[in-house]
């Protein structure tokens, strides 16, 4: 399976982004990818407050062009996340995979909001204007079943954890760290995941935007079921191509059984209590 990761910079205007992504899928159509992976928030600066004026229902513009593309160019699309607006008027930080033929066959809403307050570095609250999604998102694929979530979900390790356990040997994280996070926490938490389930790790960043209200890390990464780093970019825009074989996660999981010599039987909290 070949997978593209886009790390794409991010204007004001929603309708340069998308065209930015038409660009990047034309400029890697003689690579024959099957998989796209886009950053958290591609088409909207990462900005609370913004959200609401980017928001979009299911279907509509920047669905609809996404959509568009994965079946042009017979794709998988795991299209970053995205401001979405619900009937109620509710906004949620939304990633959506598309398949080759442009259908919807996966949707994430962030369930951790990222809300932290950082003495000397980063502050942000998405609870300002966001409400938190509740599911744990798997899919499947011709190459086999996947799960999703987005960025400060990855920080909670029950998620992931539920994904593999239902099935995923690859997980799809569009993420934006900044330069406090970052420079600490990235490459060690993309390589903890992917080491303690035994299965591939796919973050793809946003570009670095120094002149931005907030500043992503950028680095996008692709990490081994070994806890590899197969790829990591720098900070600047462009793409990074990798092929990747699911069944060496089933090696990996075969020859150090983590997850099989799990001893849920003591994993109980009651069975503790003083
Ligand atoms: N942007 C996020 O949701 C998370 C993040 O930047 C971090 O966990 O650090």
């Amino acid at each position: 399976m070949k997978i593209a990761q886009f790390q794409m910079h991010v204007y004001e205007e929603k309708k340069k982004n998308l065209r930015q992504l038409e660009d990047y899928m034309k400029r890697i159509e003689q690579e024959q990818v099957d998989m796209i992976a886009l950053g958290e928030m591609f088409n909207c600066p990462y900005v609370t407050q913004k959200f609401p004026d980017y928001a979009e229902k299911e279907g509509t513009e920047s669905w609809e062009i996404c959509s568009a593309l994965a079946k042009q160019y017979h794709v998988y699309l795991s299209a970053g996340s995205m401001p979405e607006k619900d009937e109620a008027g509710r906004i949620y930080n939304t990633a959506y995979i598309f398949d080759r033929k442009g259908k919807q066959i996966a949707k994430h809403r962030k369930a951790h909001l990222f809300d932290i307050d950082i003495e000397g570095g980063q502050y942000f609250k998405e609870s300002d204007t966001l409400t938190a999604g509740d599911s744990c998102t798997v899919f499947e694929t011709e190459f086999g079943k996947m799960g999703l979530c987005i960025c400060y979900d990855l920080r909670f390790p029950e998620l992931s954890r539920m994904m593999v356990e239902q099935g995923a040997r690859v997980i799809f994280v569009p993420a934006a760290f900044n330069m406090t996070t970052g420079p600490a926490h990235w490459e060690l938490l993309f390589r903890s995941r992917a080491l303690d389930n035994q299965c591939f790790v796919v973050g793809t960043s946003d570009a670095r935007d120094e002149s931005a209200e907030y500043v992503s890390w950028g680095h996008s990464l692709l990490v081994s079921p070994w806890g590899n780093i197969i790829g990591e970019m720098d900070e600047k825009e462009g793409y990074m191509i990798h092929e990747i074989d699911l069944k060496y996660a089933d090696k990996v999981r075969r020859e150090l059984p983590l997850l099989n010599a799990r001893r849920k039987d003591i994993y109980r909290e009651e069975l503790h209590r003083r």
